[in-house]
């Protein structure tokens, strides 16, 4: 049954409708208006809720509102790989997508339901329950099985615990170590979609403000260009050492060392060559050398009193990186002012690529704190997590230090076609690949392989032919694309060089962790090499048939 249309809505109470709407201030709001398009809505489409509803009538609601909500909610790497044209339309796009959408709708039918203004509670009502149950369903591989180290002391944790909760802060968490990330956060009771499980009241977290009521910072503001980040960076490396801090408790259970990529040593470094973490490691430490060397020890020598040489050692400073890169958070003031912070006990919540929290970082006014609400629901047991943001395994390295289990979506090779042998190419569009075991399309004229860079690649060939059609030029065309891409990722497989057989066991945090990153390096590219092999294959097949079919005629 088809949900109401516009003029539908002129029959029902209009006060009582639901508005799905593609902000124009989206990024990416052509393409998305495109896609929309190409099955058939608008940017704003506005859905009347019937004073009362058949179940035929919530399953085609609910179906057409999320056909839309997974459009708007797209990011710019599931709308590179989406492989949704008009010959293979997409229903799903991926877990993270499916979650945020059904979420956005949620959020939706929560505000039609406390506005008061809507009569149709019961199908407010109904619609929730249906979504709650598909959020649910959603099934994700990233799911991963928290091991709790039961012998590990959580002493500190605990007295930060009570630090926050004498200050306001409110849990429905508790600190335990877990295997492979140091402290998680487990759920003490069956979590909710919507609900808290953890709020955290502004006046304990640690932000700019501190900064310019602190003795140091009348020094700082005459530096020219130093940013605000860069501030707070050199307040917590003193105020880490003050015995009588507001965060002193916070501070001391804070880990001795991040072992993030910044910590890599020389054999970590080496082990990377021929990847982009190589370049990206290489880059981010000069960075921070270059930053440390224009502060100190200058800042030490002309203020020994307020900038003591003990605490501003190399090694204090790149731990005080560390702790910024791997556990800071963007948050939006009532201001409007997004601002870098440290957020006490919100730090224990570790990165899922299936998480249970995915929106946070606004402050909610009326209770001057930040909420971490569910987005799917966590049992009791069960550790709760957070999603860091839609990175790639190399920047979770450099920055946090770990590579996560599962699929990362994100972890995209990036192909920059002017940069092959190719002389005609004009354009300067940069292509990126990922494993193709992510795509569900691997029929010919697709290979599981990004569509955006295959019709680059074919308008390169032949810029006058129709592309996706079984005749002999075209075929002959797509096997010239995919031998090119072939070539392509032959070199970058070699730049990689052979596979380390290193006793992974035995071997330092580090190497280990750069000898499992340049796996999975190795195991996305064979992906693609295999794509280009299993279509080479098909696109012969049909060409052999056009030829025989040619030759009969
Ligand atoms: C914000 S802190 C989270 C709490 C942290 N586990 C601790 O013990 O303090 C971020 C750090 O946690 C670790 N971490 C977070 N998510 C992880 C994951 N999925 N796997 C392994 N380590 C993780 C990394 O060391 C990262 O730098």
């Amino acid at each position: 049954m088809e949900p109401p249309s516009c003029d539908e809505a002129k029959e029902t109470n209009e006060d009582c409708a639901i508005v799905l709407e593609l902000s124009e201030s989206d990024p990416y709001f052509d393409k998305k208006k495109m896609l929309l398009q190409n099955k058939g809505f608008n940017p704003k489409k506005r859905v009347s809720l019937k004073s009362s509803s058949s179940p035929s009538w919530i399953s085609a609601t609910l179906k057409v509102m999320l056909q839309i909500a997974r459009i708007i909610h797209l990011d710019e790497v599931e709308l590179y790989f989406c492989q949704d044209d008009a010959c293979s339309p997409v229903e799903f796009y991926s877990p993270r997508n499916e979650v945020e959408a059904l979420n956005s709708i949620l959020s939706l039918l929560d505000i039609s339901n406390s506005s008061g203004k809507c009569l149709q509670m019961n199908v407010l009502q109904e619609l929730r329950e249906a979504i709650v149950s598909m959020i649910r369903d959603v099934r994700d591989n990233n799911c991963v099985k928290t091991t709790i180290l039961e012998n590990q002391s959580v002493d500190k944790e605990e007295c930060l615990l009570q630090w926050g909760e004498r200050n306001g802060m409110r849990t429905r968490l508790q600190i335990a170590y877990v295997e492979g990330a140091g402290r998680g956060s487990i759920a003490r009771e069956d979590l909710n979609v919507g609900d808290t499980a953890l709020e955290i009241p502004v006046s304990i977290v640690i932000s700019e403000e501190l900064v310019y009521t602190s003795d140091m910072f009348h020094i700082l503001e005459k530096i020219g260009g130093i940013s605000l980040e860069t501030m707070l960076l050199l307040w917590s490396m003193k105020e880490r050492h003050n015995c009588t801090s507001k965060f002193k408790i916070y501070f001391d259970a804070l880990p001795k060392n991040f072992n993030t990529g910044l910590s890599f040593g020389l054999d970590a470094i080496m082990a990377l060559e021929g990847t982009l973490l190589f370049e990206e490691i290489v880059q981010a430490k000069q960075h921070l050398c270059d930053q440390y060397g224009e502060l100190f020890p200058s800042l030490c020598d002309d203020h020994p009193d307020i900038f003591p040489r003990e605490l501003y050692t190399w090694e204090q400073f790149l731990w005080a990186c560390e702790l910024w890169y791997s556990n800071s958070m963007n948050v939006m003031f009532p201001d409007g002012k997004l601002r870098t912070c440290l957020i006490p006990i919100a730090g224990f919540l570790n990165h899922s690529l299936h998480p249970h929290i995915l929106q946070y970082g606004k402050v909610d006014t009326t209770a001057n704190s930040l909420k971490f609400r569910l987005s799917r629901p966590c049992s009791a047991g069960e550790q709760c997590f957070l999603s860091y943001g839609h990175f790639s395994s190399s920047h979770l390295i450099s920055f946090y230090g770990f590579l996560p289990q599962g699929d990362n979506p994100y972890d995209i090779i990036p192909v920059d076609i002017d940069a092959t042998e190719d002389d005609s190419i004009t354009s300067n569009s940069t292509h990126m690949v990922r494993g193709t075991w992510l795509s569900r399309n691997h029929n010919i004229f697709y290979y599981g392989l990004p569509l955006p860079l295959l019709d680059h690649l074919r308008r390169i060939q032949s810029p006058i032919l129709q592309y996706n059609t079984l005749l002999q030029a075209n075929l002959e065309n797509e096997m010239e694309v995919l031998g090119r891409l072939r070539s392509i990722f032959d070199c970058v497989m070699k730049n990689l060089g052979a596979v380390d057989l290193h006793d992974r066991e035995n071997t330092s945090w580090d190497v280990r962790l750069a000898v499992e990153f340049k796996d999975l390096q190795r195991r996305i590219i064979s992906s693609i090499l295999s794509s280009c092999d299993t279509g080479l294959k098909l696109v012969k097949n049909e060409w052999c048939r056009c030829l025989a079919e040619d030759s009969r005629g």
